[in-house]
């Protein structure tokens, strides 16, 4: 299988403190990778370098064998990385419809031809509706953000950034904040993605890693302390220790 995502040898310091410690790590086409790690361990600092948001002390990062380490966010959007955030970044007062017509426009934008306006927006407002037909949330396409359940917020999140057309699409605790109920579909939503668009999923929530996860990364102290199945992972000593002081297992 090859690789869509390569990180040689990344560091990023913070004054005294190294956040990223010498990361080295590949998620492979089409697999589901998730990052995992105590509070503090790293995992947002590495995500936002792979986006662009912060630039790398050293090391390299590829996606899909072509360099991107010194490229802008923008420009690693266009060549296929999509992202979702911890914290929504949806337009609270425009619909549901009306965000995800904004995110195919921004996909779009470069190829629409500006003496062909209408066809173009008739275009953006079909694949709009086609792709909320497809989600659980057409019901709620002419609704305002505001009035979503946070849960529901997720979900359009994660229709947004689908809608980017990802390679690889970083998913930053999707899980966060989620019941039981809409975490499971969260996780059957992710599920059904698989082999669709290749994931690094940033989580916290160990029964969604291990439910979604082909394999998973531990970071720990900015250091990458191994890479496993769940199963290799649960069994690691030293995986239980950084989680748990050793004393139970992973589960
Ligand atoms: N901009 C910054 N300036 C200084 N220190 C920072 C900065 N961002 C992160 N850090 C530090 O870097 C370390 C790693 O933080 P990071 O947020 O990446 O960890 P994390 O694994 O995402 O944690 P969590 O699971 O709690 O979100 C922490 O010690 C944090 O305090």
């Amino acid at each position: 299988m090859t690789a869509i995502l390569t990180v040689t040898g990344l560091c990023k310091r913070f004054g005294g403190l190294t956040a990223t410690d010498n990361v080295s790590l590949e998620v492979k086409t089409g697999e589901i990778h998730a990052l995992i790690g105590p509070n503090g361990a790293g995992k947002s600092t590495l995500i936002n370098q792979l986006c662009g948001e912060l630039a790398p002390d050293a090391g390299r990062i590829e996606l899909g064998g072509r360099e991107i380490t010194h490229d802008s966010p923008e420009d690693r959007v266009h060549q296929g990385l999509g992202r979702t955030f911890q914290i929504t970044s949806l337009l609270e007062d425009f619909t549901v419809r009306q965000n995800l017509g904004l995110a195919i426009q921004a996909r779009a934008g470069g190829n629409l031809r500006i003496w062909d306006r209408v066809g173009a927006r008739r275009s953006i407002w079909a694949e709009a509706d086609r792709r909320l037909g497809e989600s659980g949330l057409a019901a709620r396409a002419g609704t305002p953000v505001a009035d979503l359940s946070h849960g529901e917020k997720k979900q359009l999140e994660l229709i947004l950034a689908l809608a980017g057309e990802p390679r690889l699409l970083l998913l930053d605790e999707p899980m966060a904040g989620l019941g039981h109920v809409e975490s499971q579909q969260m996780i059957a939503g992710l599920n059904g993605l698989r082999g669709h668009v290749s994931m690094l999923l940033v989580e916290h929530d160990m029964d969604a890693v291990f439910a979604l996860a082909d394999r998973i990364s531990v970071l720990v102290y900015g250091q990458l302390l191994m890479t496993g199945t769940a199963e290799e992972i649960r069994r690691d000593a030293r995986v239980r220790e950084a989680y748990l002081g050793g004393e139970e297992e992973l589960c």
